[in-house]
């Protein structure tokens, strides 16, 4: 087989908080990430050349830019492959929306492609090359819920119960580098120490995006009528959890009519994990 497709699932950060910034602007976090069973969907094409082709769904982001294109030319230039790849993005989730997609992009892609032409690179290898493009792409890498330290790259698993949840996307945007570059980010939380309870935990780049953006206080407002609300990474998109199903789905079909967002299932293993290994390609890669 010469061709198949995975999903880039998207992440929540359930809190996050902000530990210091670093000399190099980067900031020390810790978050908690959890997958989504909901996300992009990329298909992955050997191809004759060392041309890397991406279709689909590309919008305005130029090809050099696209996070998939990045990722596939550095597994290509770091293992001197001379194998290519037509890949199709059919793009689900929200940009620039706290959920990860363009990071998990780039990871799914590394997975594949990694499998696709025989790297046999480990997951470490290439969650080392992944946060070259973004501190998100480990965690997609490595594939489980987890306690992330570090700028988002030191990765404690762990195993949360399902839950169900409403996303939903308010149509102003956040700029990541707005926020951690802002004043009046609160930097200064504590580390956790032992026993710590994640529900108490919120995010420290809420009080600021909420500032910021006026459609994301209206957002969190909204969804307190349903359940405690919270704001995932730098925003914009906003959440809340629930034990069914059919809780979540109550809260989408009241959503006020230009108002976007999605249900979806958590999940501690990473969907795009669970395809791969389902996957069996002439002299295998396997994974430890
Ligand atoms: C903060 C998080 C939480 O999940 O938010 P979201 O972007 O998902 O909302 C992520 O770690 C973001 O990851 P990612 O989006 O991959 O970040 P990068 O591309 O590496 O960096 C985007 C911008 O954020 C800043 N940045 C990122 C991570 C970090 N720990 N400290 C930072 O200061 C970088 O300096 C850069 O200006
Ligand atoms: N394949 C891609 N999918 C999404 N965004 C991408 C991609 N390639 C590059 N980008 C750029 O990365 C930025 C952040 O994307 P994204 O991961 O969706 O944000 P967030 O981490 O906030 O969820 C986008 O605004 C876009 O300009």
């Amino acid at each position: 087989m010469t061709s198949f497709s995975l999903l880039a699932p998207a992440k929540l950060n359930l809190f996050l908080h902000i530990n210091g910034r670093r000399d190099d602007g980067y900031h020390e976090l810790e978050t908690l990430f959890t997958f989504l069973n909901y996300g992009d969907q990329l298909t992955f094409t050997l191809s004759e050349t060392t041309e890397i082709e991406i279709t689909g769904d590309t919008f305005d982001i130029p090809l050099q830019d696209n996070l998939i294109y990045k990722a596939a030319v550095l597994l290509q230039k770091h293992t001197n492959s001379s194998q290519g790849a037509k890949i199709n993005l059919t793009k689900i989730l929200p940009m620039g929306g706290g959920v990860g997609g363009g990071s998990s992009d780039a990871a799914s892609t590394l997975l594949a492609l990694n499998k696709l032409w025989h790297c046999q690179l480990s997951l470490l290898e290439l969650a080392e090359l992944g946060v070259q493009l973004g501190a998100d792409v480990p965690v997609f890498i490595n594939g489980k819920s987890a306690l992330a330290q570090g700028i988002g790259e030191k990765l404690l698993d762990v195993e949360l119960p399902s839950k169900w949840y409403c996303v939903v996307h308010p149509s102003e945007h956040v700029s990541t580098a707005k926020i951690f570059t802002h004043p009046d980010l609160k930097r200064d939380t504590p580390k956790l120490k032992g026993d710590w309870q994640q529900q108490t935990l919120s995010n420290d780049c809420e009080p600021l995006v909420k500032k910021l953006c006026p459609e994301v206080e209206k957002t969190l407002q909204w969804l307190l009528k349903y359940a405690p609300s919270k704001m995932t990474g730098t925003g914009s998109c906003c959440f809340v959890e629930f034990a069914t199903q059919k809780e979540a789905q109550h809260v989408l079909e009241n959503l006020p009519h230009n108002w976007d967002g999605f249900i979806a299932s958590s999940v501690n293993i990473s969907p795009a994990h669970t395809q791969l290994n389902a996957i069996h390609l002439s002299n295998e890669v396997t994974y430890k």
